[in-house]
Parts: structure tokens; sequence; C-alpha cells
């Protein structure tokens, strides 16, 4: 293959990252419990009994309590209405023990996500997919950030320092991630290509970019050949399949000619459930009227 390196890419190790910004956050939330007597609490909504939904929702109770911050967990049949869906955000949104409110994605097909996701109070909406969050992180004004593209970005600025000037390529446009990763990326001065199903020539927009990050859903999408030698690349892809775990990057070809790659498992994973925390501290911080732990918003 052309453009390989004489060293492969360095891993970029999230699972590592991550434990170092809850150490941080478990600091942030005992010195406030001390100093002011607040206790951040996450409530986390689970519909149905989708597997992986229930690991990752098992997952951020443990973690959040690991912290020191309240964990409210409501697991709700699969036949839950709109309606009961409903008065619970809005008994959410009213409980003041409450800071963050998330509902597990995706919810079962007969469920209006997007109305669900509008009914949670923006400053407790710590996934950031509320309307007005996404507009104004589209705007550059203060938002609750989703919490993937945050932990990419922290990523990134931590390989890179800066991205100022860089060319990057999102390669999905979910609502989710690809969309608040291109808005990050061009709040940081990169220059922010997004390529989606449609695209023509993904493999020379590919070649062209520093920083690619693939978000499509695709195992292994991502080939080697496609990669400018030395890019980061940064590897959101959770795909399940005969083989196991892998992600939307050919991690085998595509390590031998990039500078930087995260892994699957191990990458961008743990940092989901890292800046969740990292937003329920924020979103505390806020309403409370304390100083914003410094490093956990963009
Ligand atoms: N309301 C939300 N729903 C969903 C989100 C989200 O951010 N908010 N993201 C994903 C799922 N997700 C968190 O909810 C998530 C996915 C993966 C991981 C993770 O740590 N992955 C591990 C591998 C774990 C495994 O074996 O499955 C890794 O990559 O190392 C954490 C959280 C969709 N829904």
């Amino acid at each position: 293959m052309t453009g390989e390196l004489a060293q492969p890419a360095t891993l970029i190790d999230g699972k590592a990252f991550a434990a170092r910004l809850r150490g941080r956050i478990a600091q942030e939330v005992a010195r406030i419990k001390a100093d002011h007597g607040v206790t951040p609490g996450l409530a986390v909504v689970l519909v149905g009994e989708d597997p992986a939904s229930s690991v990752y929702v098992r997952s951020k109770g443990r973690a959040t309590v690991e912290v020191g911050m309240n964990s409210y967990e409501h697991r709700l049949p699969a036949e839950t209405s709109q309606a009961e869906l409903l008065a619970l955000i809005a008994r959410l949104n009213a409980d003041a023990a409450v800071n963050g409110i998330l509902v597990q994605l995706p919810l079962p097909a007969h469920l209006d996500e997007t109305a669900v996701i509008n009914a949670i109070a923006p400053e407790k909406d710590v996934d950031g997919f509320t309307v007005l969050n996404a507009g104004r992180l589209a705007t550059g004004q203060r938002a609750m950030v989703p919490c993937t593209p945050l932990g990419c970005l922290m990523l990134l600025r931590d390989r890179l320092g800066s991205l100022s000037g860089k060319d990057a390529l999102v390669i999905g446009r979910s609502n989710i991630v690809g969309k608040p990763m291109a808005q990050l990326m061009l709040a940081d001065s990169a220059t922010v290509t997004v390529a989606h199903s449609r695209t023509t020539d993904l493999p020379a927009l590919c070649r062209r970019a520093d920083i690619v990050v693939a978000a499509v859903g695709r195992p292994r999408f991502v080939q080697g050949d496609w990669i400018k030698p030395g890019a980061v690349v940064i590897d959101v892809g959770i795909n399940r399949t005969e083989a196991g775990l892998v992600g939307d990057v050919d991690f085998e070809s595509v390590r031998k000619v990039a500078g930087a790659i995260t892994p699957v498992p191990g990458g961008v994973g743990p940092m989901t459930i890292a800046c969740l925390l990292a937003n329920t501290l924020t979103a505390t911080a806020r309403v409370n009227g304390l100083a914003e732990p410094q490093g956990l918003t963009p």
C-alpha cells in the first residue's frame, strides 16, 4: 500500500483519558458538595429492553454514582405511551434534585423521538439534543454539547493542541454526532467538510484531510489507502459483527498510514459516558450560579 509510515499510528487511549476525566469530575463533585451542599443528580430514562441500550444505561448509572452524583434510573416497558413518557419528563423537569435528564436512544418506533427530546428542559438537556441547544451550538452560543462529539473534540485537542487551519472531514451527518462534530471543529477554526451517503469520491476527500471523524455506521468502511499519511483518525462506529465489535474504520489498514487513531473498543465510547458526567456537572453549576469547572466544555 502507498503512504505507509515506518511507525504504525499512535493509539489514542480514550479509556484512559475518560478515566482521568471522571477522576477530575469526582474531585469537583466533592468540592461543590463540601462548599455549597449541592449534589448533582442525573436521571436516565430507558424505554424497552434493547440489550445494548440496557448495558449503556447500567454503565451510565454506575459511572454517575462512582463520581459521587445521584443517579435516578427510570426503566419503562416497551409499550409506554408518548403521553406517559412526556409526563415523566415533565416530572423530572420540575424536580430540583435532577440536574440532568437523558432519554436513551433509540426509542421504540411508536414514540416520537423529536417531541420527546424537545420536552426536556434545555438547562437539563445533558445530551445536548434539544433544538435549542443544537441551535445555540450552531450559532456559537453557550450550549449543552452532545457527549460523543464533545469527547472526540477533547481527544483531538489533546493530540493536536490546536485544530486551527486543519482540514477536517466528518463522515456522517446525524444530529447526534456528525452535525455537532462539524460545528465544534468549525468553532475551533478547522476547515470542515461533512460527507454522507451521496458524497461523490469520498476517498479523494478523505486523502486531503488532516482529521477524519468516521460516524457512518458501516463496519470497517474507511480504508487505509484513503488516509493522508500522519492524519488523526477518530472512529465513532460501534458495529456488532460476527467478528465482534468493530468501528467504522478498517483499523488494520488505517493504522499503517495514520499518525494517530482511536481503537474500538476503548476509544470514543468511554468518552461518551465521561462527557455525560461532565455535562451534568456543568448543568449543576449553571443552575446554582456556581463557577463552571474548567475544561469540561468547548
Ligand atoms: N441518549 C443517548 N442515546 C445514545 C447515545 C447518547 O450519547 N445519548 N449514544 C449511543 C450509545 N452510547 C451511549 O448512550 C454509548 C455507546 C458506546 C459506549 C461505549 O463505552 N462503548 C465501548 C464498547 C462497549 C460495548 O462493548 O458495547 C467502547 O467503545 O469502548 C458508551 C455509550 C446511542 N444512544
